[in-house]
């Protein structure tokens, strides 16, 4: 049974690590709590951007000589390789730590083993204290290495009968002022921020962060696959960058500036999980999918959605096009079973966020 202290300093340590939200790619947040021997907190930090130090090095930082025979507690267990920075696992031991509580294993094979050889030092280790809380405020990355690509929220917004629009197509706004920016923080969490050809061409959505100070911008990806998009689109201005993905052949020709993907259609459609592997191979490890149906249902048919953030608004059409298109689920029995993790009120809307069972 945890100690109420230990629960404490590791519930700090989770909340720390979001600070990193955003920034860190293609790095985990990882937020880290010391206290000394007495079990006064001397020391905290989280790991701010890739390539600087880890969490447990600016939390040592700050406890200097007083983290002598103290305690640590990481969110991620302390890694044991030297990357861009060195092993936390000498750090923590080099400063005479005694005990370490770590909440989750480091999946990334390169970077896992510090348990054990803080152990072989002869420090006290603990594993999965608020393992639950750790995991889900580290979903991407965990969810990114464990499957070797990008993370997928699929986020939409529709009336609570489930519809994104009206038969007319009209569809500005159907969600409140408060949920439009809650999903500007979703953007600025994410690598990138995807959308298929449908709702480039109905919305010529901007997709850039606006209103969240000092954030990062994601990647634009907007799946063209015929390049129909025209230079005047207000996703090629210079709020942030912008990948097109066009088919192989596609005549790109009135595009000259923008950066291009090319991928082989099949059926006239990229294949999701090739887009996914071309996605992180360049270093990208979440996607926020913004829509429309047609490319929610390819990825859900796909297995690729990892999470799902559904603002509903208290409004009813009755007819109009539903969130979710053709997902290749005929059944009941074949349908897509999701946990919710998070119910939230954002202005007159409920947002909904569930993940899939087993992510
Ligand atoms: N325990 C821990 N604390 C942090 O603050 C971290 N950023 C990590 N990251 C792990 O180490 C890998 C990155 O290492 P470099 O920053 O390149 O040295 C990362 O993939 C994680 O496995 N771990």
């Amino acid at each position: 049974m945890a100690q109420q202290a230990d629960i404490t300093a590791m519930r700090r340590a989770v909340a720390l690590a979001a600070r990193g939200l955003g920034a860190t790619s293609p790095n985990p947040v990882v937020g880290c709590v010391i206290t000394d021997a007495s079990g006064h907190q001397v020391g905290e930090g989280f790991h701010q951007r890739a390539g600087g130090p880890h969490a447990e090095v600016h939390a040592l930082r700050a406890a200097g000589v007083l983290a002598r025979g103290g305690t640590a507690y990481v969110t991620l267990e302390p890694c044991d390789h030297t990357g861009r920075t060195g092993p936390c696992s000498q750090a923590l031991i080099e400063a005479g730590i005694s005990r370490v509580v770590y909440a989750v294993g480091d999946p990334n094979p390169q970077a896992t083993g510090g348990a054990d050889t803080l152990r072989a030092a002869g420090v006290e280790v603990e594993q999965g204290l608020l393992e639950a809380e750790a995991e889900a405020g580290n979903i991407a990355w965990l969810t990114s290495v464990r499957h070797g690509r990008p993370f997928v929220r699929w986020k939409y917004a529709a009336t609570l009968d489930g519809r994104i629009a009206a038969a007319d197509g009209t569809s500005r706004w159907i969600s409140s002022a408060e949920s439009r920016a809650d999903v500007h923080r979703l953007r600025a969490e994410a690598d990138a921020v995807l959308v298929g050809g449908g709702t480039l061409r109905t919305d010529d959505p901007h997709l850039a962060v606006r209103g969240i100070e000092n954030a990062t911008q994601p990647l634009r990806v907007a799946l063209d696959t015929r390049a129909e998009l025209p230079p005047t689109a207000r996703i090629l201005d210079d709020a942030a960058p912008t990948l097109l993905v066009v088919g192989e052949d596609a005549d790109t020709r009135h595009l000259p500036d923008a950066e291009l993907l090319r991928l082989p259609l099949h059926d006239g459609r990229v294949d999701v999980h090739e887009l996914l592997t071309r996605l992180y191979e360049r270093g990208i490890r979440s996607v926020l999918l913004e829509g429309g149906p047609t490319l929610a249902g390819a990825f859900v048919a796909g297995g690729a959605v990892d999470q799902v953030v559904g603002y509903l608004a208290p409004v009813l059409l009755g007819a109009g096009p539903a969130a979710l298109a053709d997902s290749g689920i005929s059944t009941l029995t074949e349908a897509l079973r999701l946990d919710v993790t998070e119910t939230a009120r954002v202005g007159s809307d409920l947002r909904i966020t569930a993940t899939l069972k087993g992510a």
